[in-house]
């Protein structure tokens, strides 16, 4: 198993940001007259960045690229109002940050929310931590599961794509890690079943974030490896 870096999904995976995710999407179809969502739903419909949420969220026949637009515009503006009400990273997180930071181990982060609120996420709800990288979606980078992102921060970090983990709680992740020659873990606590992330190549799956370290640990080459020193 690699462990030179690690690259974390945000949504999901190190944050559970679902509920205010799911209120200000419910609040601007609300508002606009369209039928809400439950969470459960929601969970399927997060992970492909905010303009497919807002596509996926809508009934078909209203999905035309004018109300789209106007319904993302509103959902963007609801969303720096709520974004941190509930969301927070899961239980676990910070233990297994710390460690991979005693250990020496890169961090970074990608993710298909956009790339302002991605950031926000990090500076505010993920600040004890240094990470290498920190990239939402811009307009220079398609979508994951394109790997074009996940390959340009290889590239920052000079560690080849074959060293690096890549931890996610989606499907898209897991494509997305092995578009990109890297190995794809998927975590059992985010917004996607087991099934969904075997389906689309995991690795490995894992249960909690301490058993991260634990898998690490064990890998022969990892710093913290104390047989590798
Ligand atoms: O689609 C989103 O907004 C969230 O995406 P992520 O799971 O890549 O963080």
């Amino acid at each position: 198993m690699p462990c030179k870096a690690v690259i974390f999904d945000l949504d999901g995976t190190l944050l559970n940001t679902l509920e205010d995710i799911v209120n200000t999407l419910n609040s601007v179809l609300y508002q606009h007259n369209y039928p809400q969502h439950s969470v459960d739903a929601c969970r399927f419909l997060v992970g492909h960045g905010m303009r497919e949420l807002v596509k996926k969220a809508l009934p078909e026949e209203a999905g035309t690229p004018e109300i789209i637009d106007s319904m993302l515009e509103d959902l963007l503006i609801h969303y720096a109002e709520n974004w941190n009400v509930h969301s927070r990273p899961y239980e676990g997180i910070a233990a297994m940050l710390d460690e991979l930071t005693a250990q020496g181990i890169k961090k970074a982060i990608l993710s298909n929310k956009a790339d302002n609120f991605t950031r926000l996420c990090a500076e505010q709800l993920l600040s004890d931590w240094h990470f290498d990288m920190v990239m939402g979606h811009t307009d220079t980078f398609t979508h994951k599961p394109d790997p074009s992102g996940a390959l340009f921060i290889a590239g920052q970090l000079g560690i080849e794509p074959g060293d690096i983990l890549y931890v996610g709680d989606s499907g898209i992740d897991m494509l997305t890690a092995t578009r990109a020659g890297m190995f794809p873990l998927g975590v059992l606590w985010g917004f996607r079943p087991e099934s969904e992330l075997l389906q689309f190549g995991a690795k490995a799956l894992v249960k909690e974030p301490g058993e991260i370290i634990t898998m690490l640990m064990n890998c022969p080459g990892c710093p913290g490896n104390s047989a590798s020193r």
